[in-house]
């Protein structure tokens, strides 16, 4: 038995036995040796390589989780959303004179680029445009931590969602080439704020934990024209949804986000925490942990296993 759902006009099967098919994907993935946890900071150095989830939250409020699906990680750049959203919420199109809109092709932390472009970050998705973000949000809100705090708190229906301290801390004690990121767009004069504040506010939503149900619960909004399914609230336009989405497509897993719309064909945002989350427009969000990378910094078993369920359940937005 199948139930049918619509996306982008194309039926989808979702099939009644998803958490069996969710197991065996997580299965498969356990035996992927490749990556390399993330070792810049000792916090992150530390989480088990073994550690594998798998969480499907669909429309109709079902989530379905498989492995260590409860367990909060370090969500890193998948923070990366969530600034943005008030960010396009406080400046609205003038944004997009600050920060541009098109695939970076290169490592998510790359200077090169940034000079030769004169301060204005390739998109919000890699490092320097999210400083760029947080220095909206610093400039804009009296409390910008906070801000972000409550807003993710309400999204995934947790009030304890908090930033990992220690995660916080290191990152600033290992931020130099954030930092010179930070002082480069300052130089052009695209920073507005301090840039100790901008960077302790960019370096605090990295270091915010979450687990693969709180990130799927979060997204749904994005799979639903932009209105959270389970309290009705309208987070972002349908219009800012889309175009959320469409960076996502473009840029979310970096200089990788070519290959990933190749095989899996879904909006997607990684972090160097070992977490991906994926959006399936009018069905659901599929979100994925596992801590070893790839050579760009992109889970190596997360997207594996969203590989295989989007494959496997026909879920390409093309
Ligand atoms: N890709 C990522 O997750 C990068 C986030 C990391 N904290 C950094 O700034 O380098």
């Amino acid at each position: 038995m199948t139930q049918d759902v619509i996306s982008g006009g194309q039926p989808i099967h979702a099939p009644d036995n998803l958490k069996s098919l969710l197991q065996e994907i997580l299965q498969q993935a356990r035996e992927i040796t490749d990556g390399k946890v993330a070792d810049y900071i000792p916090a992150l150095a530390e989480v088990s390589p073994e550690c594998c989830a798998l969480t499907v939250a669909t429309l109709d409020g079902k989530v379905t989780s498989v492995g260590d699906a409860h367990q909060p990680f370090s969500i890193q750049s998948i923070s990366k959303i969530f600034g943005l959203m008030l960010a396009m919420e406080r400046m609205g199109d003038a944004l997009w004179q600050r920060v541009q809109m098109e695939p970076s092709g290169q490592p998510f932390n790359s200077i090169v680029q940034l000079e030769w472009e004169r301060g204005i970050p390739r998109n919000p998705m890699i490092n320097a445009g999210a400083i760029l973000v947080s220095d909206v949000l610093v400039s804009h809100y009296s409390a910008s931590k906070s801000a972000v705090r409550s807003m993710v708190r309400g999204l995934c229906n947790r009030d304890t969602v908090t930033a990992d301290p220690r995660v916080h801390e290191s990152e600033k004690n290992h931020g130099a080439r954030n930092a010179a990121l930070a002082y480069l767009m300052k130089s052009f004069g695209n920073i507005e704020a301090d840039v100790e504040e901008v960077l302790d506010h960019y370096f605090w939503q990295c270091a915010l934990s979450m687990s693969t149900e709180d990130l799927a619960r979060s997204f749904a909004f994005l799979a639903n024209r932009g209105k959270c399914p389970r309290s009705g609230q309208q987070i972002t336009s349908h219009r800012d949804a889309q175009r959320i989405n469409a960076l996502l497509s473009t840029s979310g897993m970096y200089d990788q986000s070519g290959q990933f719309a190749f095989t899996v064909g879904l909006p997607a945002k990684s972090g160097v925490g070992g977490g991906i989350v994926a959006i399936v427009p009018d069905y659901g969000v599929i979100a994925a942990w596992s801590p070893p990378l790839n050579a760009y910094g992109n889970s190596a078993r997360s997207m594996a296993m969203i590989r295989s369920l989007a494959n496997q359940l026909g879920l390409s937005v093309y």
